[in-house]
């Protein structure tokens, strides 16, 4: 499949396009996931549709990473399914190995080869999906032009800003024109004209009819990017659905999701810290 000629526009291969066909990006059935004493996922069971960009929000130590990993072949779980593009994800180390040629991913915190210049880094990625040097070549050429980074090509990636980072990341997750684009964070310390060319490029790729999965903080950028949201907290799925479905009532995705998680109750828990400030007695001196 990574062979498949690239003409700039991206097709995804092997998952049969919304809404006739019913083979979702990715189905998760009672996946539970364990550190020690700390239950990470508990029994999670997620269904996302293909073509679809969407957002996968929690707070901090909710389980999406862990989820995302599991997903992603990264991190094994301790029971359940989980099936991307409808392939068996965990059957056996084969199985692991077909999921990972039909996915793309731009990890949390990525670790790029830093002694590599940024053409380099893409060179070395499409040989690594087993791309013909000519057909990288040309991919190559057209990522570093669309994601504005043809000027600086040539740099090592050590001295590249967060944000080229980011986008070299996701040049390199893109390069063999995956089924299904797994983003951690991909906007974390991203400025806005690159997010905006990031977004740009995302938008592109779900409209051919591939599938964005990207866990984000930021209610506001997932309400503006996705149709699909899946809300996570405590190592469950608290809410899954069409962004419309989930958002129900409420006026905004965040309020909804202070609903969904109970966060509530605690916006007032800044009230104890009467010490804090300069109105407050006994302060500062
Ligand atoms: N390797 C690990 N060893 C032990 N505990 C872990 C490990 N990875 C995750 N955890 C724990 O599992 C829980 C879920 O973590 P996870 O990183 O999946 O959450 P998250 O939703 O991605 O959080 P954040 O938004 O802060 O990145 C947390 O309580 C975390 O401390």
């Amino acid at each position: 499949m990574p062979d498949q000629a690239f003409d700039g526009s991206f097709e995804p291969q092997g998952v049969a396009p919304e809404p006739s066909g019913a083979t979702p990006a990715v189905q998760v059935e009672g996946v539970w996931k364990r550190f020690g004493q700390q239950i990470a996922v508990h029994g999670v069971d997620l269904v996302l549709p293909a073509g679809k960009f969407i957002g996968l929000v929690g707070p901090n130590g909710a389980g999406k990473t862990t989820t995302l990993s599991m997903i992603t072949g990264l991190l094994r779980p301790d029971s359940g399914r989980i099936r991307v593009a409808g392939h068996d994800v965990w059957r056996d180390p084969e199985s692991v190995a077909q999921v990972k040629a039909r996915i793309g991913i731009l990890p949390e915190g990525l670790r790029l080869f830093e002694r590599l210049s940024g053409r380099e880094l893409l060179a070395y990625s499409g040989r690594l999906r087993g791309l013909p040097g000519a057909e990288v070549d040309k991919r190559a050429t057209q990522l570093l032009d669309v994601l504005d980074l043809a000027g600086s090509q040539h740099k090592l990636v050590v001295d590249y800003s967060t944000g080229m980072r980011k986008k070299i990341g996701l040049a390199a997750a893109l390069l063999h024109n995956p089924d299904v684009l797994f983003l951690d964070e991909p906007f974390e310390g991203v400025d806005p004209v690159s997010a905006q060319t990031i977004r740009g490029v995302l938008e592109r790729y779900t409209s051919s009819g591939a599938t964005v999965v990207f866990s984000s903080h930021v209610m506001e950028l997932v309400e503006s990017l996705c149709d699909w949201v899946a809300v996570m907290a405590g190592g469950r799925i608290r809410a899954q659905g069409p962004l419309t479905e989930v958002k129900g009532s409420a006026a905004t995705l965040q309020e909804a999701f202070l609903e969904l998680v109970g966060a509530h109750d605690r916006a007032a828990a800044g009230d104890s810290l009467d010490w804090l400030g300069g109105g407050a007695q006994g302060g500062r001196s």
